[in-house]
């Protein structure tokens, strides 16, 4: 699904001054692994996961997407695959405040240009069902909890499909159930055949992932 190559990342603050944020990594994600990805604050787990979602470009090196050589794709195809086919989920939910939660959910479709209809509601619904919110499709951002917040924009991540699904820190700062609820749709969501990268900082969270890459000081160790 996913390959480094000898893949570099630096970010230049300065004239004088650069942090290299990833050194050489070599990686393959097979398709519907189940990855987590570890390592001390700094370390670069988020980098890692921005150039995986395409959201970064490497600085050195080369990354295949599914096969497709994507080091050197225009942002214009490079949001083109990040829409259709990947799913982000970041510790801070990011809901628009005057959309309602099935409204949330169903906006990657509205902003793929398409006109949310009647189908694609029902579909929102149903995603708020399988995180536990199916009484309360209705209601605005401000009148859910955090941790009910963070599932909507788990359902909206998982709205267009995406054949994989990046979530940083996904769980981070929420009680047990909601934790619970979350991990649990990760685990279906990887039996469909799914691959999934997660980033925590939580070790028994890396129960659920067939795989643990640990990053310490941009190199995977
Ligand atoms: N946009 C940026 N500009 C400059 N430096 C950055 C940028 N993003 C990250 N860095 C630096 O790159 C390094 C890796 O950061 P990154 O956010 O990937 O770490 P992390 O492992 O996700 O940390 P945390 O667990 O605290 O979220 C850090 O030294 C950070 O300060």
């Amino acid at each position: 699904m996913i390959r480094l190559k000898q893949v570099m990342k630096s970010y230049r603050l300065s004239r004088e001054h650069t942090v290299q944020a990833l050194h050489e990594i070599d990686l393959e994600i097979k398709t519907g692994e189940f990855v987590s990805i570890v390592g001390p604050s700094g370390s670069g787990k988020s980098t890692f996961l921005a150039l995986v979602g395409l959201l970064d470009r490497p600085s050195e090196g080369k990354m295949w997407f599914a096969g497709q050589d994507v080091t050197d794709l225009s942002d214009r195809a490079r949001t083109a695959i990040r829409s259709e086919r990947c799913g982000f989920i970041f510790q801070f939910p990011s809901l628009i405040p005057t959309l309602t939660a099935v409204e949330n959910v169903v906006l990657p479709k509205t902003l793929s240009g398409r006109y949310a209809g009647s189908a694609d509601l029902t579909r929102g619904a149903e995603l708020l069902a399988k995180v536990g919110l199916a009484d309360k499709t209705d209601r605005l951002p401000y009148q859910l909890s955090g941790g009910e917040q963070r599932r909507v924009a788990m359902a909206r991540a998982l709205m267009n499909e995406p054949e994989i699904i990046l979530a940083d820190e996904p769980t981070g700062a929420l009680d047990d159930e909601n934790a619970k609820v979350m991990m649990d749709v990760f685990k279906t969501m990887n039996q469909l055949g799914k691959t999934i990268l997660m980033v925590t900082h939580d070790q028994q969270l890396t129960a659920y992932a067939s795989r643990t890459i640990q990053i310490r000081d941009g190199r995977v160790v």
